[in-house]
Parts: structure tokens; sequence; C-alpha cells
């Protein structure tokens, strides 16, 4: 995938300043439009990874009980208005056949996701289904809480709510008790 066109953005910013009636030129924001360049470029960089390579990190490990990784912060910018959506996401699943992964790459795959315009159902959507296609496992649950400053410093403005969204893949899907003691778990 193509990196970020830094000279684009910054060609952009310029436009928008102007169309705001701002003057680009002025000294304070002579900088601004490489600042923002060089921004976007760190917060969208997880459109240049692939989430499912991290799970390529295995441990021949023969656990086949709940790994649950919570509280992992993450931010991420809203598709539809280029804010910022942040919160906490918690990623759990049942090993099979030996297939352990390293806990890092639990967190790793959130932040490649989140870092590209997003919806935050498809963050949680995107991080359990890369779960299931590498590593196999008896299933995996990804539940994700956030905020969103499109709907806290404009549009609706409802500082404080919270978006909660989960995926359930596998024996989550199918079986109450597992799913409970993740919730469990993650209200510890
Ligand atoms: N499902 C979903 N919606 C989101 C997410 N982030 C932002 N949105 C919503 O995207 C919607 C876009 O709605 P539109 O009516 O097209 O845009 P808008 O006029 O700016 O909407 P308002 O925010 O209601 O002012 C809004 O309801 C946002 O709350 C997300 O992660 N998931
Ligand atoms: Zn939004």
């Amino acid at each position: 995938m193509a990196e970020v066109n830094r000279p684009q953005i910054e060609e952009a910013v310029r436009l928008i300043l102007e169309a705001i009636g701002e003057d680009p030129n002025r000294e304070g924001l002579l900088d601004t439009p490489k600042r923002v360049a060089k921004m976007y470029e760190e917060v969208f960089q997880g459109l240049n990874q692939d989430p499912k390579e991290y799970f390529e990190t295995v441990f021949g490990e023969d656990h086949e009980e709940v790994v649950l990784v919570k509280d992992i912060p993450f931010y991420s910018m809203c598709e539809h208005h280029l804010v910022p959506f942040f919160g906490k996401a918690h990623v759990a699943y049942i090993p099979r056949n030996g297939k352990v992964t390293g806990l890092s790459k639990l967190a790793r795959a959130v932040e490649a996701v989140a870092k590209r315009p997003q919806l935050q159902e498809r963050i949680t959507s995107t991080v359990a289904d890369s779960i299931i296609e590498t590593l196999d496992p008896h299933g995996a649950m990804v539940v994700v809480e956030a905020e969103h400053m499109c709907m806290t410093m404009r549009g609706v403005k409802k500082p404080g709510s919270q978006t909660i969204t989960t995926a359930v893949r596998g024996i989550f899907a199918e079986d109450d008790k597992a799913r409970a003691e993740v919730l469990s778990l993650i209200k510890f």
C-alpha cells in the first residue's frame, strides 16, 4: 500500500486554512501544513500494516483456556469527520493446538487497525477476524469502549458518552458461560 503523500497533504492543509479565512502565510501557520502531514503519516500508519502478520509469532504452548489482554489504550480517527475517537480495547482468545501468540501482538494488532480512518465496529471485528484467521483458536472476543470527539466537540455534543462494541467468534458466540467469563474478567 502507498505511503502517505506528504506534499499533497501539505497543499490540502494550505487550501483548508485559506478556505476558513485564515492566512497560511502568517508566522504561526507557516509550518502547520508540514506538521499536519507528519501527524497524518503517524496516525494513519496502520494503512501500511497487516494485523495478521503479528500473529505469525506463536509459541507451542499447551494452554487451551482464556487469554485476555485488557485495557489496551488506542487512538483512532473516525472516517466520517476525521476527528479522533479513543478508548480501550479488550482482546481475548482461547488458543488451540499450541498456537499461543505473544501478548504484545494482540496490542500491536489493535494499534495497526486503529491507525486508519475507521469505524469502531470495524476495529472490533477486524481484530477478532485476524485472530481467527491466523491462530485458528477455539474462539476470539474483542470489546472496544470509546469516546468519539465527533459526538462531543461538535454535532450532538454529548461529552462522556461511551460507545461499546463487541465481536464474538467461535466458542464465545456459542457458549454463554465462555462469553460471561471474559466479560467478568474485563470488569474485574
Ligand atoms: N457506526 C458508527 N458511526 C460513527 C462512528 N464514528 C462516527 N460515527 C457517526 O457517523 C455518523 C455520520 O452521520 P452523518 O449524518 O452522515 O453526518 P453528520 O451530519 O456530521 O452527523 P452528526 O454527527 O449527527 O451531526 C454520525 O452519526 C456519527 O456519530 C463509528 O465508529 N461507528
Ligand atoms: Zn465522526
